[in-house]
């Protein structure tokens, strides 16, 4: 039998929001998504070196769901990134797809997340499990300066064994931004409040590409006013 400070411990982790990380090269688009999520609102520039750690809570469907969603500053140093890692059920990571580097980061940033978390470890000994990690093409609109093609941007997700992969623009596309979270939550939450099984979460789950799903897609009612090291909460 497990003893009351464990029953404690794990009540109190069972029921904590659904926490996702967004990881990615500087400049790729981070925080215009994490903003375009929360306000529906495209922003134009952040202060690149501050990282913001956002509640919110929506209604989808009848479920009253909390998210935590930390947008990271790129610069971390790799103990940041470490400790960002570990604090995360899920991952977000961004590239532009005008920006080959940022393609590449995206591949360190899952060795990373391979070796902190211990989901990803979990996940690694089932050759057919997936990793709770959305890759996301961010820039869509500049099509001009196309670098990474759809296809390589799949393909790179099937490798790293992402449970998801999509193509956005975040200054264009505000649903899209929306179902990215909320696919996220659905497919990774703790059902009623509980963590799910490891077992639950082997499940095989290639990444495909995202149409959007107008169902999910309205946005808090509060706008993010300003951004600032703080933890918000947008309901
Ligand atoms: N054209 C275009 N520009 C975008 C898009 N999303 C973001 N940007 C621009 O890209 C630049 C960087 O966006 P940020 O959201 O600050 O990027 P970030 O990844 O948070 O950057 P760091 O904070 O430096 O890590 C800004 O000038 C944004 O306006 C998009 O979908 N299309």
């Amino acid at each position: 039998m497990s003893s009351p400070i464990f029953r404690r411990l794990s009540h109190k982790y069972a029921n904590r929001p659904f926490r996702i990380v967004i990881l990615g090269q500087n400049g790729v688009g981070k925080s215009a998504l994490t903003v375009r999520f929360l306000t529906q609102r495209f922003i134009g520039d952040y202060d690149p070196d501050l990282e913001n750690t956002y509640t919110y809570t929506k209604n989808v469907q009848g479920e009253n769901i909390t998210l935590e969603i930390r947008d990271t500053a790129a610069q971390e140093e790799n103990n940041k990134l470490e400790a960002n890692i570990k604090w995360a059920d899920a991952y977000v990571l961004v590239y532009s797809i005008t920006d080959r580097c940022s393609f590449n980061e995206c591949s360190r940033l899952k060795v990373l997340i391979n070796s902190f978390s211990k989901r990803a470890r979990n996940n690694s000994q089932s050759s057919s499990s997936c990793v709770p990690i959305v890759l996301v093409g961010n820039k869509t609109d500049r099509s001009r300066d196309r670098m990474i093609t759809s296809a390589e941007g799949r393909e790179k997700a099937q490798e790293m064994n992402c449970s998801d992969f999509c193509e956005i623009s975040v200054m264009e596309e505000a649903d899209s931004a929306q179902k990215i979270f909320i696919d996220l939550y659905k497919r990774f939450r703790r059902p009623n409040g509980h963590r799910r099984s490891e077992l639950q979460q082997r499940v095989s789950c290639p990444p495909s590409l995202h149409v959007p799903d107008m169902k999910d897609s309205e946005g808090p009612t509060t706008p993010l006013q300003r951004r600032r090291k703080a933890l918000y909460t947008i309901s």
